[in-house]
């Protein structure tokens, strides 16, 4: 980026973002997104804490690079997504954080309603700027998007089994298209033969962009080394869209601008403890087949939750629990799941409604968590984002620790919890991530 450009970055886009220690603030619209996020700022060598909703009261970020800041605002109403995603910049900024990221999902999960667009049209409200780019990309993870088309693997979102998403069915991969139905302003594309000349070029781009008042770009990438040039022609923005791809880029650039002090480990937990418990409300491709490989293995470690018996009784929620117990007695590997076929899916829904659906099987997981936490269970593996969320609002955790990961987009992470001497070892893994041993293997990486 030449010096005009950078000068031009600033006037045309900065706005009134404090300068602070904090280099980056990000807000989540999920907290495995946010997990995922964080660890790609860990591994980049930047501190970082997540904090579960926006802090009630004032936490120590001392030596503390990046905060990330989990919502739960993917799939509810766009009102409360904006509103909660306001108060978190809001918190951000006072703490003095030089540039927001607004990370959502690498499948851009969103309805037509919602929520990416009027979240990012409003963050860029508040802070006064005029620009942002749209980065879903994670190519390690297979994300990638060309001609603003948005691919998992070799496949069109629309084709990839995100057309079948319990919450947000993506049954269109043009991300053009996608958010112009989101917000009223027009939604720009840079493309890859400009992204390939480099990050002046793509810099004079979205100058060019912004002069005609387009204010949300959605960005091709293909791989590792486009994603460091995104982050060369971003890193003075003041608000950054995407998954968690171009956080691995960005913290490259936060040194370079002088921003980041270089540290040893930044990931570094205590060891675990306690017993081993996977619970799974993810209907993901990915996880269905995490959930036959663990069956498979573990013939009898695991129980199946269907949200039409949970609607009608707690019967089948203390079956659960009794096997759980019964398993956890015998140190056994335990699954309780309530993950589904397609076909399943649709059936609860059409018979109780997608949300009462979810929130069943939210809440039935939720509270196994709760009580065999309480119980000694010390190392907590959940897969799906909404799920996540609902687990660790129940256990009411508040701060996270980053540590290892154990596969790209999906770290262990720890946090203190009231009642327990030793800290709570969890992982949150999003539904679309992970090997398909990954309920076994994660497990040996803690050890
Ligand atoms: N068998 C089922 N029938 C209907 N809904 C389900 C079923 N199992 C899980 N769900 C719901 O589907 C949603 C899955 O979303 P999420 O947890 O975010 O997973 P992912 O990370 O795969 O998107 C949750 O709200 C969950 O409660
Ligand atoms: O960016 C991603 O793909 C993930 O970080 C993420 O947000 C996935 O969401 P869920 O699949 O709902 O967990």
């Amino acid at each position: 980026m030449s010096a005009e450009q950078g000068i031009a970055l600033e006037k045309i886009a900065l706005g009134k973002t404090a300068l602070g220690n904090i280099v980056l603030g990000a807000i989540a619209d999920d907290f495995t997104g946010a997990t995922d996020l964080a660890n790609n700022l860990v591994r980049g060598g930047m501190r970082c804490v997540q904090v579960i909703g926006v802090p009630q009261e004032s936490i120590d970020l001392q030596e503390i690079d990046a905060v990330v800041v989990a919502l739960k605002s993917r799939s509810c109403p766009a009102a409360g997504a904006i509103a909660d995603s306001l108060a978190a910049l809001e918190w951000l900024r006072e703490q003095g954080v030089r540039q927001l990221y607004f990370k959502y999902c690498s499948t851009f999960d969103s309805t037509d309603q919602g929520n990416i667009g009027p979240v990012a049209e409003a963050l860029l409200d508040r802070l006064g700027a005029s620009q942002t780019v749209m980065v879903p990309a994670f190519p390690i993870n297979g994300r990638s998007v060309y001609q603003g088309h948005l691919f998992v693997g070799d496949r069109l979102l629309n084709d990839s089994g995100m057309q079948h998403h319990p919450l947000n069915p993506m049954q269109d991969a043009d991300l053009v298209r996608v958010l112009s139905r989101q917000t009223s302003h027009p939604v720009g594309l840079l493309s890859h033969s400009v992204l390939a000349q480099g990050a002046g070029a793509t810099l004079d781009h979205l100058f060019a962009l912004a002069e005609q008042g387009t204010r949300h770009v959605i960005c091709d990438t293909l791989d590792e080394q486009d994603l460091d040039i995104l982050a060369e022609a971003t890193v003075l923005m003041p608000l950054v869209t995407g998954g968690s791809g171009l956080g691995q880029a960005l913290p490259a650039q936060y040194r370079a601008q002088g921003w980041l002090e270089p540290v040893t480990e930044p990931g570094r937990l205590q060891p675990a403890s306690g017993s081993a418990l996977v619970l799974s409300g993810s209907c993901s491709k990915t996880t269905l087949a995490q959930v036959a490989d663990f069956l498979a293995r573990h013939p009898n470690g695991g129980f199946a939750l269907d949200p039409l018996s949970l609607a009608e009784s707690d019967r089948q929620w203390e079956q659960a629990l009794a096997f759980a117990r019964q398993q956890l007695s015998e140190q056994t590997a335990v699954l309780i799941y309530a993950s589904a076929e397609p076909e399943k899916v649709s059936a609860a829904q059409k018979a109780l409604g997608v949300a009462r659906a979810g929130a069943l099987v939210e809440e039935a997981l939720s509270q196994l968590a709760v009580t065999l936490v309480n119980e000694g269970v010390g190392q907590l593996l959940v897969a799906g984002g909404e799920t996540s969320g609902a687990v660790v609002s129940a256990l009411e955790i508040s701060t996270l620790r980053i540590g290892e990961q154990i596969d790209p987009g999906v770290p262990w992470t720890q946090t203190p919890l009231a009642g327990r001497e030793a800290p709570l070892s969890l992982a949150l893994k999003s539904g679309n991530f992970g090997s398909v041993d990954f309920f076994t293997r994660a497990f040996e990486v803690l050890a």
